[in-house]
């Protein structure tokens, strides 16, 4: 597919550095019309490479096909790291909870480093099962190549934004990136109220997602509000503006609803990562050139912390 090819409505946008900073420009101006536009995009030649995505997805397949038991072992704590059961998240505005479950890891800070020590919130080590010891390497190495592929983008959505491509770098010195695996049962056709996740907007600032071949995954179109499918494309990931880059572009960049009803017959896997900065980053919509902000200032960390204690529900009995 040529660049700039629109697929469903979404466009595929081409990462490819053919050298001389003349695609940086490309990118950020395709990326500039699918923010504003759809709010949804694909990319291709990412730079995450198969062999690590297809690593990522064996071992935490293998991870949540484990006894509830074993799994248990790792359950989700304070900081967000380990493993979701189903039905522990409601997104908002949703009568039940979605079918899925995911294991969250983020950046891998030891308990005695100052940021911990400090008491900052979401910060901590990763938690790994001892059943699937595969499962630590493969999903660092997925953190870790998706991180980076997020830090490019973002040098692009700066340009897109009339930023200097380097505005955001300094606001992920520590990234809160949080990447989780996350696993579908399939949902029975006459279903008509259950949701792999129910209608939501993200809450971070950018969303990159590995979906596999299943499908399930709706858009909701900004102008006619109907549902569009973003179907698996091979060799590309989909991303997507949330909240928080919404606040801090103040609208110039909106979130878009989106829901996953896995109606393939079999399980459903995908790895969404929701790349987001620092959690002291001030989220200033003046800084990025508002002259009206149509928000106060926040804080990321403050931001996340709010739309997690809607969501979940370890948050609330904690
Ligand atoms: O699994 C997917 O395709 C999307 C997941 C999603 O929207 C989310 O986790 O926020
Ligand atoms: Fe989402």
């Amino acid at each position: 597919m040529p660049d700039g090819a629109v697929q469903q409505g979404l466009p595929v946008i081409d990462l490819a550095d053919r050298g001389g900073g003349a695609d940086l420009h490309r990118v950020a101006a395709e990326i500039r019309a699918a923010c504003t536009g759809p709010g949804f995009f694909y990319i291709r030649n990412h730079g995450v490479p198969e062999a690590v995505i297809a690593a990522a997805v064996a071992a935490s397949r293998r991870f949540f096909l484990l006894p509830e038991a074993v799994k248990v072992e790792t359950r989700a704590n304070l900081v967000h790291r380990g493993w979701h059961r189903a039905g522990g998240a409601v997104m908002e505005g949703a009568t039940k909870p979605d079918l899925k479950e995911f294991f969250s890891i983020g950046l891998d800070l030891p308990e005695d480093h100052p940021l911990v020590l400090a008491g900052e919130k979401l910060r901590g080590p990763n938690q790994w099962p001892a059943a699937v010891p595969e499962l630590r390497p493969a999903m660092e190495a997925y953190f870790a190549a998706i991180g980076a592929c997020g830090a490019r983008l973002l040098r692009a959505v700066a340009i897109s934004l009339d930023l200097p491509a380097g505005f955001f770098d300094p606001f992920y010195g520590l990234p809160l990136q949080r990447t989780q695996a996350i696993f579908y049962p399939p949902q029975p056709a006459d279903d008509t109220e259950g949701f792999g996740v129910a209608p939501h907007t993200d809450f971070g600032c950018i969303t990159l997602l590995w979906q596999d071949d299943s499908g399930g995954l709706e858009v909701r179109e900004r102008q006619s509000g109907a549902w569009i499918p973003a179907p698996p494309l091979p060799g590309t990931l989909v991303v997507n503006v949330g909240d928080l880059l919404g606040r801090w572009s103040n609208n110039r960049f909106a979130s878009t609803p989106h829901r996953v009803v896995n109606r393939s017959g079999h399980e459903r896997m995908s790895i969404a990562t929701f790349y987001d900065p620092d959690f002291a980053a001030p989220i200033d919509p003046r800084a990025l050139g508002a002259a009206q902000p149509a928000y106060e200032p926040t804080t990321c960390g403050d931001h996340i912390l709010g739309r997690f204690a809607q969501a979940f529900a370890y948050r609330k009995s904690a």
